[in-house]
């Protein structure tokens, strides 16, 4: 039976400043001159959208869409998503995630899962995933979003809590998107561990927990890798939920700015405690930012 595509689908999708407004952008590409028939026609005037642009070779079509989060609650019936807190914790790798949020969980009565060891736990239980993710790691790339939206479902379903600080997640726009819509859930903020890449590099390579991801060749693909997070923090930043943290103080000191945020944010009125400008926040929003950044510090 030949069941070649007709068309080749490419869609991309980016967050608009508005809340929880996305933009798709789609554009479809015959496969061969054949496969330009009525059948595509009939796929273009399905979507009834006004094209964006189009070529002899491929049409684009952008629309905008809003998310409602109750049709994308597929987790309705294990769990229910408006009892549940989350709030992500991200920073570069080295940045002191793992350190801080353990500290955050047990004072704060949060469970903390771990997106990075959740693979981890995988790839050792040598389930038929543990190729993939054990390649991934090596080459300092995500696993696929559903993929890590499932382990992360399943680790907040067997906790039977509903309170989560989920560290190292999302790390991309991808990432995101597939968390939003196969969890409906909304974080309450964001905390950004920022650090220089030459700090989290000393501090990775003088880790020592055995991962095999602690090299410098591996290490620096994941400094690359990591910057498909920036548009996680615009998107954060632009509905007012992101503390960005300076992450070069002390695990003291940083931990105690932490603790600022969450006093503030348990008190329902989270603002900005304090702005500090220092050179280097620049080389993580330059390219994604356009105005101020909320820095939490305690005076
Ligand atoms: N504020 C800090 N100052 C100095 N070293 C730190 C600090 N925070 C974490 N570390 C150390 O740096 C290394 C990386 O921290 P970790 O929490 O594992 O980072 P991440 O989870 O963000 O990759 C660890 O060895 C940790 O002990
Ligand atoms: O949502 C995630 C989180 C982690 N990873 C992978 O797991 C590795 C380690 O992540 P972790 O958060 O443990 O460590 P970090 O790099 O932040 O120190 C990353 O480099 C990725 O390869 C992933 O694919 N998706």
């Amino acid at each position: 039976m030949g069941s070649d595509p007709l068309v080749h689908i490419q869609i991309e999708m980016c967050f608009l400043r508005e809340k929880m407004k996305a933009r798709w952008l789609i554009k479809f590409t015959p496969f061969s001159s054949s496969s330009s028939s009525s059948s595509y026609s009939n796929t273009k005037k399905s979507l009834q959208a006004k094209p964006h642009s189009s070529s002899s070779s491929s049409f684009e079509y952008l629309y905008d869409f809003k998310f409602n989060q109750k049709m994308t609650n597929l987790n309705a019936e294990d769990m229910s998503t408006e009892k549940i807190t989350v709030i992500f914790i991200l920073g570069g790798p080295g940045s002191g995630k793992s350190t801080q949020s353990p500290k955050i969980a047990e004072k704060f009565g949060f469970v903390h899962i771990s997106a990075g060891d959740l693979l981890r736990e995988e790839l050792k239980s040598g389930s038929e995933d543990s190729v993939m993710i054990q390649k991934t790691m090596e080459n300092g790339e995500l696993v696929p979003s559903n993929f890590m939206v499932k382990l992360l479902q399943r680790a907040m379903k067997e906790s039977g809590k509903e309170k989560f600080l989920i560290d190292g997640f999302p790390r991309s726009l991808e990432n995101l998107d597939a968390f939003t819509t196969l969890t409906g859930i909304e974080p309450k903020f964001v905390l950004y561990l920022y650090c220089s890449e030459e700090v989290m590099k000393q501090r990775l390579l003088k880790r020592n927990q055995g991962r095999n991801d602690d090299n410098i060749a591996t290490i620096t693909k994941r400094f690359e890798a990591s910057k498909s997070v920036y548009p996680v923090i615009q998107f954060y930043h632009s509905l007012g939920k992101l503390y960005m943290i300076d992450a070069r103080k002390s695990v003291d000191e940083v931990f105690e700015d932490i603790n600022t945020t969450f006093h503030n944010w348990t008190k329902d009125s989270i603002k900005l405690i304090a702005t500090e400008s220092f050179v280097d926040i620049n080389t993580i929003f330059h390219h994604c930012m356009d105005d101020s950044v909320k820095l939490v510090t305690t005076a």
